[in-house]
């Protein structure tokens, strides 16, 4: 149980009003709960915190909160978006430190709740004009994943990043901890995914990998598109995650191919080789099944394959350099009101002379989440 504010600051909820903001914190109303958003104090929370008020029992609940938490700015507001996510909007903070989301009552959300038994939220970072979807790549070990990958992040540096997995298995002689796995303790990954830190995870192999929620936010916050190498069952998993990803596997013109490739990389041992074409041929039936995935590429012809996966991503020549420009500052002060109407949302900041910026007004578009004013010159 958390502690109660003062009464006055629930009492408009109370009576039905469903935003009202006091500085350091903000209270939006979803159905029966009141989820309050913000520290307290600001010495001794330097992030913002979440509470939730459960109208129908009177009591307060400390939720379980995923994700990475914003740090807390002198000002903030928030609004409700589709009925299970929150738009938290900090005030004075760079453009790519300004738009969080809180998710409340996702289908994600309700699977932690069963999983944790107890009320969970999650913090991720909204970053301006990323409207594509992260893309997870499956297939068989060997069939050439990490090989397209690399030719997309060498070919577009700042429009892709990869998610770094973490594994137990062992580095192979080039493999750089931080940049091609996170290699880890098999006691420590099986803790931290307890304590909610991935976004998937599986048994591979005869090794544990996952995704940690750290490495997709990572990418995020670099304003870049993740790429995700997962197997069959951690694509299933990412497919019933909140993240909204293109799922494609990769096939290859012949099982005699596969086994070809494997061996002449020239990386594993013979028993872990027969290992990899025995659950080859498992992940080959269920990735062209299962209909997880929303794209199937045969990968005979590396530059074939590459070509008709760029085709797929939409990478047609003149989108290498197409990326916009935002504002830095998103400069709120204290006073200010949000509305929502349609996918817009509009942030009044009060009389252009009252406040020290010329931008009195923002507006944030959802389709494509990009932010304008009227004052900004921007051209967007
Ligand atoms: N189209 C292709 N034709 C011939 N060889 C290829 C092709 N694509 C990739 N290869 C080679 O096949 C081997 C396996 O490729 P890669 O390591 O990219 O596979 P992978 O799917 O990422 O495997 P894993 O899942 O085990 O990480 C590499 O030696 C690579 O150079
Ligand atoms: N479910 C997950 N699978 C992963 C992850 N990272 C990699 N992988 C898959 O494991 C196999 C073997 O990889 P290797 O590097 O040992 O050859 C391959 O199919 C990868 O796609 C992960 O985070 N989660």
């Amino acid at each position: 149980m958390g502690e109660a504010p003062a009464d006055s600051f629930l009492g408009d909820f109370l009576n039905g009003v469903d935003l009202k903001s006091k500085g350091q914190e903000t209270a939006i109303c979803v159905g029966s709960k009141i989820y309050v958003i913000g520290g307290a104090d600001l010495e001794s929370t330097p992030l913002i915190g979440v509470r939730i008020f459960d109208k129908s029992s009177g009591e307060w609940i400390n939720p379980i909160v995923l994700g990475t938490k914003p740090k807390l700015s002198n000002s903030h507001s928030a609004v409700l978006l589709n009925g299970d996510r929150i738009l938290v909007i900090k005030g004075n903070s760079n453009s790519d430190d300004c738009f969080w989301f809180l998710e409340v009552g996702t289908p994600f959300i309700e699977e932690q709740e069963r999983t944790y038994g107890n009320e969970v939220v999650a913090w991720s970072k909204g970053v301006l004009g990323n409207v594509e979807k992260p893309i997870v790549i499956s297939g068989p070990s060997g069939v050439g994943k990490g090989t397209l990958i690399s030719k997309l992040m060498i070919e577009f540096p700042s429009m892709f990043g990869f998610s770094v997995s973490h594994t137990t298995r062992a580095p192979r002689e080039k493999e750089q901890n931080g940049i091609h796995y996170h290699f880890s303790d098999r006691s420590v990954m099986e803790s931290d995914i307890k304590d909610g830190k991935f976004l998937e995870f599986a048994s591979v192999h005869g090794n544990l990998y996952g995704t940690s929620v750290e490495a997709v936010e990572v990418v995020a916050d670099a304003g870049k598109r993740c790429i995700l190498d997962i197997d069959v069952q951690g694509a299933r998993s990412v497919r019933a995650s909140s993240l909204d990803a293109i799922f494609i596997f990769i096939s290859p013109p012949s099982f005699e191919e596969l086994e070809k490739r494997l061996r002449a990389r020239a990386t594993e041992t013979e028993e872990q080789i027969q290992k990899r074409l025995r659950n080859a041929r498992a992940e080959l039936e269920q990735g062209k099944s299962s209909g997880l995935f929303d794209h199937i590429l045969v990968n005979d012809d590396l530059e074939s394959c590459y070509e008709n996966l760029k085709k797929l991503l939409g990478l047609t020549e003149g989108v290498k350099t197409a990326r916009k420009t935002y504002p830095e500052l998103v400069d709120l002060p204290i006073e200010h009101s949000v509305s929502k109407i349609d996918q817009k949302i509009l942030i009044n900041c009060g009389a252009a002379e009252y406040h020290k910026a010329s931008n009195n007004m923002y507006v944030i578009c959802l389709i494509h989440f990009c932010i304008h004013s009227p004052y900004w010159n921007s051209g967007i």
